[in-house]
């Protein structure tokens, strides 16, 4: 991984609905460097895939993205504004520069194709190559994920959920690509694939070099996988730093809520506790911190004063209790 950014995102917020809207991601900004794995981690409803549809610019209404940018550096050329370029230059990004690999395989691969005819689609699509050649990096392409290259010809209802998974994963490095945006890859598979898929994709990453965003609801997931995480909660990122730090000395009391509310893969054993209480309502969300009316550790002010997201080194976090200005008057 090298200090060279690939996506810059700044201020980026997005809503759904235009009468009374709900802000789904508020005010967020991230910088993802080349060849870096960031993960997105939080709840289900903190705003994820809100907020990674708005950076891949695959937003459908009622979403809106109100404020904020997204600059794209590419290898080569200019820095590309995302939020003002024309469709015909998203299109022309999408596969070959920026792939988004979904939860459900099923979203990508469509049912009446054979596998390796969608392949043949993308790579045609984006690069001078022949049908026969095509088909050839289809199977290629699906053994670099361990499946058989010869199952190119078969419908995806054909496959297992893992390989159709893993498939979807090959499709997304198709075009070689520089950034892979990933949300919940593997949530439809039993844990030991997972872990291979996972495996898998490091060592593919390890290889090509391209920059990934995962998004997960499971913390404890990202530790090996991720070289930084970023939490959020309601809109908003309420915790980023390195994984292993985030992982160990979490700062904001909900990320140590969500690493304890999944079971240890690695380390020492620990008790699984949930998280009390539910995620806010966005139409209505609490004053102050968001998180307040869960937290454990609440005191004077956490109900009024809404924190910044401060970072040293780093890490930071937006809590009045545990953030850096805290910790230096400490
Ligand atoms: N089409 C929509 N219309 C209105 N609100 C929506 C829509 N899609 C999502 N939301 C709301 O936006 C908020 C963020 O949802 P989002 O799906 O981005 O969260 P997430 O963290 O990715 O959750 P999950 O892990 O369940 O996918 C939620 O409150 C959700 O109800």
């Amino acid at each position: 991984m090298t200090a060279d950014p690939i996506l810059d995102v700044a201020g980026l917020t997005v809503e759904y609905g235009t009468d009374r809207p709900s802000r789904a991601v508020d005010d967020i900004s991230f910088r993802l460097h080349r060849g870096e794995i960031l993960g997105v981690a939080g709840e289900s409803g903190s705003g994820k895939s809100t907020l990674m549809t708005a950076v891949t610019r695959l937003e459908r209404p009622p979403a809106r993205i109100v404020a904020g940018s997204v600059r794209y550096h590419p290898r080569d050329g200019e820095p590309v504004d995302l939020l003002g370029a024309p469709n015909r230059q998203l299109r022309e990004l999408r596969w070959d520069r920026l792939a988004v690999v979904f939860q459900s395989a099923m979203t990508a691969l469509n049912p009446v194709m054979r596998v390796g005819a969608q392949f043949v689609d993308v790579l045609r699509a984006h690069r001078r190559i022949g049908r026969k050649e095509a088909w050839q990096r289809a199977a290629e392409l699906l053994e670099m994920v361990g499946i058989p290259g010869d199952r190119a010809r078969n419908y995806p209802h054909e496959f297992s959920g893992g390989m159709r998974q893993r498939a979807a994963i090959a499709l997304a490095l198709a075009c070689d690509p520089e950034i892979i945006v990933m949300d919940e890859p593997t949530t439809a598979v039993d844990v030991v694939m997972q872990r291979q898929i996972l495996g898998r994709l490091q060592e593919l990453q390890a290889q090509f070099g391209f920059a990934i965003v995962f998004i997960t609801h499971d913390l404890s997931l990202l530790v090996e996988l991720a070289d930084r995480i970023m939490i959020m909660y309601a809109g908003r990122v309420v915790e980023t730093g390195a994984a292993a730090t985030i992982y160990r000395d979490p700062l904001h009391p909900y990320t140590l809520g969500l690493r304890d509310s999944s079971p240890s893969l690695h380390g020492r054993p620990r008790t699984v506790r949930a998280i009390g209480g539910s995620a806010p309502d966005l139409w209505d969300l609490p004053k102050g911190c968001a998180f307040h009316p869960r937290c454990p550790r609440r005191t004077d002010g956490c109900d009024t004063v809404r924190p910044p997201l401060l970072t040293v080194g780093g890490h930071g976090t937006a809590c009045l209790l545990t953030g850096p200005a805290t910790q230096e008057q400490s």
